[in-house]
């Protein structure tokens, strides 16, 4: 029965649930960070610490939406991957889109002083779209173009940067300098200038950020906690490795290294142990 005369309007909405069976992709990236990350002196090319606000923010969300199984970041962007069958707000696309998105803003603003010891000057915004993937390897494709980005990206201003910041050119003159070099050349632009060999430069800067659900060991129990990895994601090592991904679901063990990341050491001290059920929960919403 009608409540008003005015409710035919609800008609009007769109139905807009993803179809079954495929790999939900929501990826966001940062409105016009090239004018925030100068507003708020990022470090260049790489800022360690505006990096984990992404991070952190990005943790968050997989910490709401239990059906993400890998977030990979890197820059201004993360890209959250939902289990295929996810039954997540019915699959509808808008809400999904949305939630994850403004979540992600929320937590980027409230994790920011956690990180950065400088104010926010004003409130950064994130777009976002859902893109959708069918197979396995259009899926794998889709990350490995992602991570190819960062390593042409980072070797490119690792270059620029040094050559603008250490030997004074402008930035015309580093820009000329590097036109049409191949990524050979520059790896031995940054050695024989500047003593650098690129592959010891940080993974975070070289790979990007993934982010996994794993078991933590510490000492008699485990708990699980979003982890974050800086592998190489195009070799399928490690597909064979992180067999969470793709359909197991279950967490596998955090090969942790010596000293915990801040990261996971945030996630531990701000929660009891989590010993719950090790399958992602279904999240259907219904408003
Ligand atoms: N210095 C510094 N800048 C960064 C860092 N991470 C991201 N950025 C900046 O963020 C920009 C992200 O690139 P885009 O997303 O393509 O460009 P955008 O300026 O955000 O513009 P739109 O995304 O189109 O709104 C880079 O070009 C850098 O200027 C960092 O760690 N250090
Ligand atoms: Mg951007
Ligand atoms: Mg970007």
């Amino acid at each position: 029965m009608a409540c008003s005369r005015f409710e035919y309007v609800k008609s009007f909405e769109q139905d807009d649930s993803i179809l079954p069976n495929v790999w939900i992709v929501i990826r966001i990236d940062g409105k016009k960070f090239h004018k925030f990350s100068k507003t708020h002196d990022f470090e260049k090319p790489n800022d360690e610490n505006a990096l984990n606000v992404m991070n952190a923010a990005a943790t968050a969300v997989m910490q709401e939406f239990r059906d993400i199984v890998l977030a990979y970041g890197q820059s201004d962007e993360y890209s959250f991957v939902f289990r295929k069958e996810t039954a997540t707000f019915k699959r509808r696309s808008a809400k999904l889109l949305t939630y994850v998105t403004s979540l992600f803003s929320s937590s980027y603003v409230m994790q920011w002083s956690k990180w950065m010891n400088l104010p926010l000057a004003y409130a950064p915004c994130f777009d976002g779209r859902v893109v959708l993937y069918p197979s396995e390897q259009n899926l794998k494709d889709y990350l490995s173009w992602r991570q190819a980005d960062v390593h042409v990206n980072n070797l490119y201003n690792t270059a620029f940067w040094k050559l603008v910041l250490e030997k004074g050119l402008t930035n015309q003159e580093a820009e000329a300098k590097l036109r049409g070099t191949f990524s050979a050349d520059k790896n031995e632009l940054l050695f024989q200038e500047f003593g650098i060999n690129y592959n010891n430069l940080p993974a975070m800067y070289r790979k990007g950020t993934i982010l996994l659900r794993k078991r933590v060991i510490l000492g008699e129990k485990s708990r699980q906690a979003v982890v974050p990895l800086h592998e190489d994601l195009i070799s399928s090592q490690f597909w064979k490795e992180h067999t969470e991904i793709l359909g197991k679901y279950v967490p596998g063990t955090y090969n942790a290294p010596q000293t915990l990341p801040r990261l996971v050491e945030m996630q531990l001290n701000g929660k009891e142990l989590d010993d719950e059920a090790e399958e992602p929960q279904n999240l259907a919403g219904t408003s």
